[in-house]
């Protein structure tokens, strides 16, 4: 494994910095290079929860949607928006415990980039999968 951390976006909800906005959750995301993944590593708080404990589906999509996005913009510049995202939450994340996102870029066509995550618990249970298709912005 040889990660490279990635710049991230200053003002993004998932990415950012406390300065640039205070409400972001200020993860890292680092991109490995032989790979060729996303790789961001969190432990979510009680205020990540929607269910007491257990964390809300939606803030794990934003995650998984940036896992996905900057396996794009590794290797390029170029502006891309989520098209479509889809989502299946197979086990519970729970406050408290460590977690890893995974994000691939399978192929680009036109201007659409195809994408795949995983959130995998410690133990290297699969706990959400997703999948995207990426427009690139003219
Ligand atoms: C890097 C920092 C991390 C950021 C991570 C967060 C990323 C985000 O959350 S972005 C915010 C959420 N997304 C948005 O707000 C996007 C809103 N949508 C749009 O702006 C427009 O619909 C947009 C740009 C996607 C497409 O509009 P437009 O440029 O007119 O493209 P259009 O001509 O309709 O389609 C272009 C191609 O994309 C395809 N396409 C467009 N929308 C979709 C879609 N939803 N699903 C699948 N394919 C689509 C079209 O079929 C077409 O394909 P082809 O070239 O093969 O015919």
């Amino acid at each position: 494994m040889s990660l490279v951390k990635l710049q991230g976006t200053p003002s993004c909800f998932v990415c950012g910095n406390e300065n640039d906005n205070p409400r972001s959750l200020g993860l890292n995301i680092f991109w490995d290079n032989e790979s060729r993944y996303t790789f961001i590593s969190f432990i979510p708080d009680e205020s990540w929860c929607g269910y007491e404990g257990m964390v809300h589906g939606g803030l794990l999509a934003a995650i998984i949607d940036d896992a996905m996005a900057w396996s794009i913009k590794a290797s390029d510049d170029d502006i891309y928006v989520t098209g479509k995202l889809t989502i299946s939450f197979r086990k519970e994340v729970r406050c408290g415990k460590k977690y890893v996102a995974h994000g691939f870029l399978e192929r680009k066509e036109g201007r659409r980039a195809y994408t795949s995550a995983v959130i995998k618990d410690e133990e290297g249970n699969t706990c959400v999968e997703g999948g995207a298709i990426f427009i690139r912005v003219k």
